[in-house]
């Protein structure tokens, strides 16, 4: 201990005696509110990479058509083309126009030949016949239809889903798989798109074990597994997960040596004796735009500019205050870094109903983790500030204001990230 305080003495300030005050405190909206406009005030970037490298970024700007689609005028199926009414001469080769092959020879009135999915249509042909609905006699000269057949049947047009030049899809959209495949049928090898925030954790504590069972007061580390994955899973790029002693000079190195757009703390965000993160952000001259939320778990939770565009959110030490604080102000922060805030996927919070009664912190806000079981989301127990088993269990955090909420009271609820994917059956409830 001794020696922990002496080495935050010099040159890091030592935290303040006695426990912070919590007058600083903001409340959970403006706090989320502020980590958006931080995340807003931050350098806009773009780049460019191939189809591959773009899955989960967002577009930079507007997806246009570089060709028409489809580019050519295209058979629908595989049968036969024609030209004016039936029956039809039959021409030419046995395998007729295939998909991939050159400019077809215009077809003449009265006649029909073979066709594929996806070939492309001679000039003057009026119609595509499904190779089910007609038939050719005996002598393969003439081709019957099995019934009317109308103008442009089973033609797709030229342009039928875009002109070269539309706008196919806004800025901000997420490149999901299925944009990745329109782009490329648009005629695109790379995208513009905004790179992933870059991310670094520094996972704090001495008493934290990488590995194997808790012994003699060492507690495994549960958040540097958990929190890479969940910052991949908001779009996050990261860098490293580093486990870092309890160590004020460490911390100040670790910090201001990281090339992240966005430092991520776990632990030492209160004022305990080894907690260094507030006397590091002092000593590097960083300004606190959050320093305390009225919320539960998390409240010690904080948000600094470090540089100009770089970032560090500080996740209390209990782990369920850590995924508190990530939701508060790391999640915001990085979806307009991002730039998920004004595309399709930035679908918000939005509310439900609880199917169980929540109590209520008198001041704060609760971030409660629920389940969604038909249209009502219901409370999960083991929610205290060091557990995780209920927000293990849960695919949604419900945001209870001060005073609480009953049974069937609508609540705003987060999405967990992973929510499609749907959480099990618990029996935690
Ligand atoms: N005097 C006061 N003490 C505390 C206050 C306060 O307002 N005044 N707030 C309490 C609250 S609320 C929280 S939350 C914690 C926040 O603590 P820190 O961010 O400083 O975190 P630590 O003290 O380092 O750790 C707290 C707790 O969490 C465990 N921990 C830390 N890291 C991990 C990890 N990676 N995996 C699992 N568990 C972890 C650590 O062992 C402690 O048990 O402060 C309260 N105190
Ligand atoms: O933020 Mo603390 O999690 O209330 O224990």
């Amino acid at each position: 201990m001794e020696e922990a305080l002496a080495l935050v003495s010099a040159p890091v300030p030592a935290p303040a005696p006695g426990p912070r005050p919590h007058h600083r405190a903001a409340p959970w909206h403006r706090a989320r509110d502020i980590a958006v406009a931080a995340g807003k005030a931050a350098p806009r970037r773009s780049h460019r990479v191939p189809l591959a490298q773009a899955l989960g970024e967002t577009l930079a700007a507007p997806l246009a058509a570089l060709t028409d689609l489809p580019s050519f005028d295209t058979s629908a199926m595989d049968g036969w083309v024609v030209a004016g009414p039936g029956p039809w001469r039959i021409r030419g080769a046995a395998d007729g126009i295939l998909a991939g092959h050159a400019a077809p020879a215009p077809l003449a009135d009265g006649e029909a030949v073979r066709i594929a999915t996806g070939a492309r249509i001679p000039a003057e042909a009026t119609a595509v016949l499904r190779s089910e609905h007609a038939h050719a006699d005996e002598a393969k000269a003439l081709l019957h239809a099995e019934r009317d057949v109308v103008t442009g049947q089973d033609i797709r047009p030229r342009g039928q889903e875009c002109r070269s030049g539309d706008q196919l899809l806004p800025a901000a959209a997420l490149v999901t798989p299925a944009v990745l495949g329109l782009a490329a049928a648009a005629g695109y090898d790379e995208l513009s798109t905004v790179p992933r925030p870059r991310v670094e954790i520094f996972v704090l504590g001495d008493e934290l074990l990488a590995e194997g069972l808790p012994h003699e007061g060492l507690i495994r580390d549960a958040l540097g597994p958990m929190l890479g994955p969940w910052l991949r899973m908001l779009g996050a790029e990261v860098v490293a997960t580093r486990r870092l002693k309890d160590d004020a000079e460490a911390l100040l190195a670790a910090v201001t040596g990281s090339e992240a757009d966005l430092v991520l703390t776990t632990g030492g965000t209160a004022a305990g004796p080894v907690d260094h993160v507030h006397p590091v952000l002092r000593a590097m001259g960083a300004e606190l735009l959050v320093d305390g939320v009225a919320v539960r778990p998390g409240h010690p939770m904080l948000l600094a500019r470090i540089a100009a565009g770089k970032h560090l959110v500080g996740l209390p030490g209990n782990p369920l205050a850590a995924v508190s604080a990530l939701l508060t102000l790391a999640e915001p922060l990085l979806r307009e870094l991002a730039g998920r805030a004004g595309g399709a996927a930035a679908t918000g919070p939005y509310t439900a109903a609880l199917r169980d009664e929540v109590h209520g912190h008198p001041y704060d806000t609760r971030l409660v983790p629920v389940v969604h079981r038909g249209d009502r989301v219901v409370p999960l127990h083991y929610n205290g500030p060091a557990m995780l088993r209920g927000i293990a269990a849960a695919d949604g955090l419900a945001v209870v204001l001060p005073g609480g909420a009953r049974a069937g009271q609508e609540v705003e609820v987060l999405d967990l990230p992973w929510g499609e994917l749907g959480a099990g059956e618990g029996c935690f409830t």
